[in-house]
């Protein structure tokens, strides 16, 4: 379990404080999987950096299995430590090692005898399915194999938490599936909490059970998964939204559609989805519903309809009918263009 209790971290960067994190509190439970999603700069990796203490934070309190460990004197800090494992975009893998030596040594390091070296090195490169590869060195691997050895590394030190520090932003979309689709094993298998930090939508779409959105520091908006996807407030989620579910209108043609009604993006979640809401919506008032993109998000935690309209007709008439499809169980956000 991951506490941080209002945490904030200032740098001094030549004589100007730079609040790279501002009270920030996340709660994750054990066996969840949270996920922080911002732009570049927003405070991302300095929040992570805060979980394990390699970043101090200048105020707040940092809770790890209910232990409180940013006053802790260093050797209890290394216990801490050691239940939390950590990935990164760039691996972090000697080069100089073979793929079994990358993980055995941080083992060896850490007091372990051989035999549960051999022992943990075999079982974990099992899971990561790599067992073929354990002779060879990180030049011979690709991105997707070498995160894998970055995720067996981790795994070998038998952490309850795992960091994951933008792991799959160096890889293409199949290779970040396949690692994602990973995580999740371990997630569900090994039971290990994650926490990871991101600036992908598709990242937090497939295996996150909650979500932060961070901007300039600062938790703009969280909520599971599957209300941010259906009911966003924020405008800096609901851009990171459209990178999902809106990707073909440009921003122009929304702007020119708008002019004879309301370009509106629809999630129907659970009932929702099974009531011929649209056509009811043409019979009861007088707008004509024009379906632009349609498809269908997979979240960890349940299936979203994700359907992007032009409601044609007058203000009247098309705010009644998003009132409708908002009473049935109907998310509806409408979109605008450039002004
Ligand atoms: N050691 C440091 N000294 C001074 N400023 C820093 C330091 N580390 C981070 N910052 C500043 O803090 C802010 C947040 O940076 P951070 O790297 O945490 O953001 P991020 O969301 O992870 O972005 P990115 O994805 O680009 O790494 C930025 O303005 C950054 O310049």
């Amino acid at each position: 379990m991951i506490i941080l209790e209002n945490i904030s971290k200032e740098f001094n960067s030549k004589n100007r404080i730079v609040k790279a994190v501002n009270k920030v509190n996340i709660h994750v439970k054990k066996g969840e999987i949270h996920g922080v999603i911002g732009y570049s700069g927003a405070g991302k990796s300095t929040l992570i950096r805060c979980v394990n203490l390699l970043e101090k934070p200048s105020e707040g309190k940092v809770l790890i299995n209910g232990i409180e460990a940013t006053s802790l004197p260093l050797p209890k800090l290394r216990e801490i430590r050691n239940k939390i494992g950590m990935i990164f975009q760039g691996f972090n893998l000697l080069k100089t090692a073979t793929v079994y030596d990358n993980i055995a040594i941080p083992l060896k390091l850490l007091g372990y005898n051989k035999a549960e070296v051999k022992k943990r090195v075999e079982k974990y490169l099992e899971i990561v399915g790599l067992t073929d590869k354990h002779q060879n060195y990180p030049t011979q691997l690709s991105g997707g194999q070498k995160q894998r050895v970055a995720i067996a590394r981790a795994l070998a030190q038998e952490p309850e938490i795992l960091l994951s520090d933008e792991a799959t932003s160096a890889l293409d979309p199949e290779t970040t599936d396949s690692i994602l689709d990973l995580l999740l094993k371990i997630n569900k298998e090994l039971g290990i909490t994650i926490l990871l930090i991101t600036h992908e939508m598709n990242v937090i779409q497939k295996i996150c059970d909650h979500v932060y959105v961070m901007e300039n520091g600062e938790v703009v908006e969280q909520n599971t998964a599957v209300n941010l996807f259906t009911k966003p407030t924020h405008p800096t989620t609901k851009k990171f939204l459209n990178t999902i579910s809106q990707r073909n209108l440009s921003s122009t043609l929304i702007s020119q559609l708008n002019v004879t009604g309301a370009v509106t993006r629809l999630t129907f979640v659970g009932e929702s989805t099974g009531k011929p809401l649209l056509a009811e919506v043409s019979q009861r008032f007088n707008v004509q519903p024009n379906i632009l993109t349609a498809n269908i998000i997979e979240l960890k935690n349940g299936i979203i309809g994700n359907i992007v309209i032009h409601l044609i007709g007058d203000k009247i008439q098309v705010k009644n009918a998003l009132n409708f499809l908002e009473e049935h169980g109907v998310g509806t956000e409408e979109l605008e263009g450039q002004s």
